[in-house]
């Protein structure tokens, strides 16, 4: 009776012990992998909100800071914005991502990146029932296909010379509409959860060329997109959204680039966005998966040098 119920007893200590360690082990800082200093930090959508917000960041730690967006004055308005805050010159490119040739220029012009973050991005929150189908493909384009270009034009100069340089990162800007689906957000919550797909199977690709996928999940943020959308979104959108509460773009910006240095896959920018990325499985499983294999390509790769060389 008494072993029982000191089994009991140290179960009751035990299991809420591990639940903790468990939670540690998930959560805990983890030292800077992927520097920002000194490196070519290339950032769309960066004349406004969270993309100015990350390149006065950047900026701020040293980065040399390149910026993308359609709109030149804008792009004029945050270099000058920036110069007068840190002192640098940041490099201002023109561009929309919805036209590859474009991007694929000014990804050229600016020169070999160390971490691209792909921030651009549109929302206009409406029922998918009086949406304009022409507005579900206005997102659809910018935020996913966008992306797809702007990976597609930079990674072969990303992968030169990686040794050399050091690690690199893709960061990828989705939202927490991109980890749950939100009423009135059809179309952009599924460019959204398509960026994920996209960052789980690149980072596999690449993760052999010492090239590190994050995923940031930012709620409602105030920037000029975000008090353009206010104005006109459902007001169920808005009660849901405002159950995760709103963040001021510098915060989102700081959590994100914390997340990049540590070289994070999934990026929470507050304390909902951690229950959301556990609540949705987001957390560990892709790093045992992606450990998987990283150790299967070790393997393959191993193979493809004895094939040339068998003596080493
Ligand atoms: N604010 C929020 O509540 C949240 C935002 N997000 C995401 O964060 C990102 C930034 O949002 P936020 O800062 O609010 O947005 P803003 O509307 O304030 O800024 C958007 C930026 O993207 C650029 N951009 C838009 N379309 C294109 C295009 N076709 N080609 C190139 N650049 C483009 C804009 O410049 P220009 O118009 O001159 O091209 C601008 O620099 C987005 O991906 C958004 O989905 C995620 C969660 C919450
Ligand atoms: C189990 C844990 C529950 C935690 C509660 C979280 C509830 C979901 C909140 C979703 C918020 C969506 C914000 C979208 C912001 C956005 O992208 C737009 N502003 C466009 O810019």
């Amino acid at each position: 009776m008494a072993d029982l119920s000191m089994a009991f007893l140290s179960l009751l200590i035990l299991l809420p012990l591990t639940l903790l360690l468990l939670l540690y082990i998930i959560v805990r800082p983890r030292p800077v992998k992927i520097p920002i200093k000194n490196r070519h930090v290339f950032i769309t959508g960066g004349s406004s909100g969270i993309g100015l917000a990350l390149a006065h960041r950047a900026a701020g730690e040293g980065a040399s800071v390149s910026i993308l967006a359609r709109n030149r004055k804008k792009l004029e308005e945050a270099k000058e914005a920036i110069r007068l805050s840190t002192g640098v010159e940041v490099a201002i490119f023109s561009a929309d991502v919805r036209d590859f040739s474009a991007v694929k220029k000014a990804v050229e012009e600016a020169g070999p990146i160390d971490v691209l973050v792909c921030n651009q991005g549109v929302f206009m929150p409406q029922e998918l029932e009086s949406q304009d189908l022409a507005e579900v493909k206005f997102m659809i384009d910018v935020n996913l296909m966008g992306t797809f270009h702007l990976i597609k034009a930079a990674l072969p100069l990303m992968k030169k010379d990686r040794k050399e340089r050091g690690p690199a990162s893709i960061a990828i800007v989705s939202s927490q509409a991109g980890q749950v689906g939100v009423y009135g957000y059809t179309a952009y919550s599924a460019s959204k959860f398509g960026l994920r797909g996209l960052a789980e199977a690149l980072q596999q690709e690449v993760i052999t060329d010492d090239i590190h996928v994050s995923l940031i999940f930012p709620p409602d943020t105030e920037t000029p997109g975000f008090e353009e959308e206010s104005m006109k979104r459902p007001e169920l959108t808005s009660i849901i959204a405002a159950s995760s509460g709103a963040m001021k773009a510098d915060e989102v910006a700081k959590r994100s680039i914390d997340g990049i240095k540590r070289g994070d896959f999934i990026v929470p920018c507050n304390f909902e966005g951690i229950l959301l990325s556990i609540a949705t499985a987001g957390l560990s499983p892709q790093r045992s998966y992606l450990m998987a294999f990283v150790e299967y390509r070790k393997v393959a790769l191993s193979k493809e040098i004895e094939a040339v060389d068998p003596a080493s």
